[in-house]
């Protein structure tokens, strides 16, 4: 870990500069921790991240005393034993062919410390038709330091304060969430205060604590976050890149300002990093050119300068930059801004390309995506099988429970069909409540065996109302490339399909 390394070195000679390379060790592990490989360990370096940034603005506070530097190697020591433990790398999605095994319902792992478990049968029911399961231990059963998510029943602990507390001590990277508490201020603010992340109030309902716990599994896959740098100065390039790669952006480099575009186009970078000053154009005019763009309109540009002239900044700004770093900058600095002016991006584009309801892809962007898949298909000779889905007798779940619980079970659905999708596949809200699934390398065969299994799964679901429950299903219509040609055609084909298993009395999936 170049964290250790980094801090080694700051043992050895502690002097601001390493200092610096110190603290944009634990800046990188802090952002890799927070894209998702652990939620409790994001955590604790997080606060090891606060606490060196804290410190980066005196430089005359070297060397740092014993008494700080010894809270901060406690605080290293024990992240990177619980990193040596528990963390596996995560393993890209490397299958070339789909079959049913390869879409089995993912299981993280969750526990419940509850010693009237039987209080949330309900909930632990919930969680199972969406793949998740739980196990269930008594509160003074001894729990192994572990990553899992914690559900901690308070309602029937008596004592939760003190148990809490050690289960934190005991757990320092596990993501832990009360339940059963009423929701006084008091309460909630000690359980916080005492370690808890989350608190899921007594009067929370079912649907709303599972809607919860699914985003806190849901695993972040999302993409490498891309920065194009444009800068005549190879020493700024490996400057940039060295502060950037080690938290896992990628970036190209050019020197040229007139490349921009082109590169731009294959690149797709997520932001720009634009020096001010270069020999053919200046950054500025760089900047215009690229506005003059529609599809690059709203990608953050930074520029990079060494001029401090803040009259040159705000003229900058105005002709179509986001922010501003003076030369020589701070690597820490820099990664904070390009992650947030990124973060921002990428949220900006997911409301343009996602339905807000589920999250899932909107219908446009599911049609261009398909276009996209189906030349891929093609050149690679592989299958493709698409699936519209359509929830049965819909509108009488409106009429009959009420259109918030209507939209409950579209985002259900959504959230089964996320946990059985692939990374590659294609998901997307098709229309009210119709779903479209894209799965490349899947048969017609495969793409039935696949489709079928969730459709049992959801026809088993039994969503709470009132006191009671109800049940629901869907039909489906599939059809598969090579045999039908074109995407519009496998649509069509497909919505056919559907048709012919609503007639056919719903419940069922038909293929084309
Ligand atoms: N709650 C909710 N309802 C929606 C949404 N979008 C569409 N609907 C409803 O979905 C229902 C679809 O009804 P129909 O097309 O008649 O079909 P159905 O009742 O599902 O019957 P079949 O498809 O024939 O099984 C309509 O009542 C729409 O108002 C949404 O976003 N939220």
């Amino acid at each position: 870990m170049a964290l250790l390394a980094a801090w080694d070195a700051y043992r050895q000679v502690p002097n601001e500069e390493h200092f610096v390379e110190f603290a944009l060790g634990v800046n990188t592990l802090a952002e890799l921790l927070r894209s998702g490989v652990s939620l409790g360990l994001a955590r604790m370096s997080y606060d090891l991240e606060q606490d060196a940034l804290a410190l980066f603005n005196t430089p005359d506070c070297h060397p740092l005393s014993a008494e700080v530097q010894a809270r901060l190697a406690a605080q290293i020591d024990n992240l990177s034993q619980l990193l040596q433990v528990d963390v596996q790398p995560i393993q890209p999605e490397r299958r070339q062919h789909a079959d049913a095994s390869s879409y089995e319902a993912k299981r993280p792992s969750i526990i419940l410390l509850s010693d009237q478990p039987e209080q949330w049968q309900n909930l632990i029911a919930q969680l199972g038709y969406f793949g998740l399961s739980i196990a269930v231990l008594a509160w003074d059963a001894a729990l192994q330091q572990s990553q899992s998510l914690l559900l901690l029943d308070l309602k029937f602990s008596h004592d939760w304060p003190a148990r809490v507390k050690a289960l934190r001590a005991a757990n320092p990277a596990s993501q832990m969430i009360a339940l059963g508490l009423s929701s006084e201020f008091t309460l909630l603010h000690q359980a916080l205060q005492l370690g808890c992340d989350h608190c899921f109030v007594q009067d929370m309902s079912l649907p709303a604590m599972v809607a919860h716990i699914l985003e806190l599994q849901s695993s972040q896959n999302e993409e490498p976050y891309r920065v194009l740098i444009v800068d005549d100065s190879l020493t700024a390039h490996a400057m940039i890149r060295r502060a950037l790669v080690e938290q896992g952006i990628q970036t190209q480099a050019i020197s040229d300002p007139r490349l921009v575009i082109e590169r731009m186009h294959e690149f797709q970078p997520d932001l720009l990093l634009l020096d001010m000053y270069m020999p053919d154009c200046t950054g500025v005019e760089a900047a215009r050119i690229i506005r003059q763009h529609p599809e690059f309109l709203s990608i953050p540009i930074v520029y990079l300068s060494g001029e401090t002239d803040l009259g040159l900044q705000v003229e900058a700004l105005r002709l179509g930059g986001d922010h501003f770093l003076t030369k020589p900058f701070n690597p820490v600095i820099l990664n904070a801004i390009v992650n947030s002016k990124i973060e921002r991006y990428r949220t900006l584009r997911r409301s343009m390309y996602h339905d807000s309801l589920t999250g899932l892809l909107n219908h446009t962007t599911s049609k261009s995506h398909l276009d996209l898949m189906l030349e891929q298909c093609r050149t690679q000779q592989r299958p493709l099988c698409v699936a519209m889905l359509d929830l049965d007798h819909f509108k009488q779940v409106n009429d009959s429970y009420g259109h918030p619980i209507g939209d409950q079970i579209i985002r259900s659905l959504a959230w089964l069909l996320k946990q059985r999708v692939r990374q590659g596949d294609i998901l997307g809200r098709y229309g009210g409540e119709e779903f479209i699934l894209a799965l490349p390398g899947a048969s017609l065969a495969a793409g039935h065996a696949i489709l079928e299994k969730i459709r049992q799964d959801f026809a088993a679901i039994r969503h709470p109302y009132g006191s009671g429950h109800f049940q629901l299903s869907f039909s489906c219509g599939i059809a598969a490339y090579p045999a039908i040609e074109t995407s519009d055609q496998l649509i069509e084909a497909a919505d056919q399909a559907l048709y012919r298993a609503k007639r056919a009395g719903r419940n069922r999936i038909e293929c084309a």
